[in-house]
């Protein structure tokens, strides 16, 4: 994980901070939950990716020398200035868990805390859960497409600079196996795979020659591009020579790799020549502008593909580029609060609350949940958020609460979940929701409503509101 400081931010966060320090609002208690209002990609489901991130850096956020030095020339006064130096995060943090599924208009995540450290971590949380979770989301379905064959993220040279970093990290809670990403497999223990560029090859006179000294120097580790002149002409035939070299020195080729052209076309004859080769046990990988839409459709042709090695469509999360999750006051100064808006969709839900998550008894999620009060018990019902009269009956089934506090007191109360224990756990919950919220056309719309509370709380807020305009 990248050290960021606490100047990672907007500048308004720091500048409205300075104004509740000097207004003696410093200690003043605030909610902030984090949520979205759309699943990406028209899809029915968002991976909750990069809470352990998140929570690392929260840890340990400070203002360095360096940050003070600038915000004294931005013109902060001393006193504030002395503030911040001894800034740090001491609220609570109550959160789903990472890896799980997550939908419009329910709180994912919940930070309580003296006001102004509450909203001088809003700009890090909303870069770091945002960009995670969609990069995990689209991950998860090239999974679905890809069933068990490997997915091996080739984002790194297609990402939003840095970004590719942490993107490494959301693919593989969404199901991706390995990295290109020398980097982030270092940092977040992800396995690090490869194969050769073109410019490799391009680099010999002759394709077998660079074969050759590619299976000469890695044996133990070798793919072989075969489409930089003639797929089925030059880079298979050649492939295979090598490979049957390979053999005599005992080793055994791992793979050829396609990059252009009808992969499944090639993939299929690739695959035949192989076999005739005696070389069956040699694996197909493909690249070139895959997604799920692409892997889906090749392995419905029949290609036998075995690994799917994805850059620009993982790392930019195309065609959607962001998940639009936001972080929106719901109280403070002992009351809960509200922003109103012309649709009521849009108007956030007040209060500390509650998420619950409906279960079959079978486990299998049931398709709805219900956002309550903390304060009360597991709702029987819940109310359409924006529908007047439109409720569900929710008596009978089990009820999963879905926030708990991840950290107190600025402290982690959780032992940091590893990377592959997180995609077991995401893996898992994606088992559990049935088909139809994870088809890619028209999924259908997973249902979150409100607590008969939490409902009369928004209400009698709106009217208040609405009556002293
Ligand atoms: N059999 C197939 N079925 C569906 N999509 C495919 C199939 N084969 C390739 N594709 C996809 O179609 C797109 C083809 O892109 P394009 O035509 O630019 O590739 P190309 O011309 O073969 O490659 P390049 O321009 O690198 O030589 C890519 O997204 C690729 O993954
Ligand atoms: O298509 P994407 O999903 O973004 O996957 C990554 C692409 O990046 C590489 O191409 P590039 O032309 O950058 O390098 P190369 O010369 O090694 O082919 C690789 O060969 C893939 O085609
Ligand atoms: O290892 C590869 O084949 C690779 C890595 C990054 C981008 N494209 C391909």
């Amino acid at each position: 994980m990248f050290d960021f400081t606490a100047t990672y931010t907007d500048q308004y966060q720091i500048t409205m901070s300075q104004v509740y320090f000097h207004r003696g609002m410093k200690n003043e208690t605030a909610i902030f939950d984090y949520f979205f209002r759309k699943t990406p990609f028209g899809g029915g489901f968002v991976v909750f990716s990069g809470l352990e991130d998140l929570l690392e850096t929260v840890q340990k956020l400070k203002f360095d020398d360096k940050d003070l030095k600038l915000l004294r020339d931005e013109g902060m006064d001393d006193e504030f200035l002395d503030y911040l130096e001894t800034f740090r995060f001491t609220g609570t943090v109550r959160s789903a868990r990472e890896g799980d599924l997550v939908f419009p208009n329910r709180p994912v995540v919940s930070v309580e805390a003296p006001i102004i450290e509450a909203q001088l971590m809003e700009t890090l949380l909303l870069n770091t859960l945002n960009y995670q979770s969609l990069i995990a989301t689209k991950a998860a379905r090239m999974k679905l497409s890809a069933g068990d064959r490997t997915l091996v993220d080739f984002g790194l040279r297609r990402a939003p600079g840095t970004g590719g970093y942490s993107a490494s990290r959301a693919a593989v809670i969404g199901g991706f196996d390995a990295t290109s990403n020398v980097r982030s497999g270092r940092d977040y223990n992800i396995p690090i795979s490869g194969t050769m560029a073109h410019s490799f090859v391009q680099r010999y006179d002759d394709e077998l020659s660079a074969f050759r000294d590619f299976a000469a120097i890695r044996p133990h580790d070798c793919v072989l591009l075969v489409d930089t002149y003639d797929t089925i002409k030059s880079g298979v035939p050649n492939a295979i020579k090598v490979g049957k070299e390979m053999e005599k020195e005992g080793h055994k080729m791992k793979g050829i790799r396609l990059d252009s052209g009808d992969l499944a076309w090639l993939a299929k004859k690739s695959r035949a020549m192989l076999d005739e080769a005696g070389l069956g046990y040699v694996k197909i990988a493909a690249s070139n502008q895959l997604d799920e839409h692409v892997i889906k459709s090749l392995l419905e042709q029949g290609a036998p593909i075995d690994f799917f090695g994805v850059g620009t469509s993982l790392v930019t999360g195309r065609p959607d580029a962001a998940l639009d999750g936001v972080y929106k006051l719901s109280y403070a100064n002992g009351e809960p609060r509200l922003k109103l808006s012309e649709s009521v969709e849009k108007i956030n839900l007040p209060d500390r609350k509650q998420v619950y998550r409906m279960l079959n008894e079978d486990g299998t999620l049931f398709g709805a949940e219900a956002v309550a009060l903390q304060s009360e018990n597991a709702p029987d019902h819940m109310y359409h958020p924006s529908e007047p009269g439109a409720s569900m009956d929710l008596s009978g089934l089990q009820k999963e609460p879905l926030l708990s506090e991840v950290m107190k007191d600025g402290e982690r109360l959780t032992q940091p979940k590893s990377l592959q224990e997180i995609r077991e756990f995401s893996q898992g919950q994606v088992g559990k929701l049935p088909d139809e919220y994870k088809r890619f056309e028209n999924p259908h719309i997973y249902k979150v409503g409100l607590s008969k509370k939490l409902k009369e709380v928004r209400d009698g807020l709106i009217s208040d509101h609405k009556s002293r305009i």
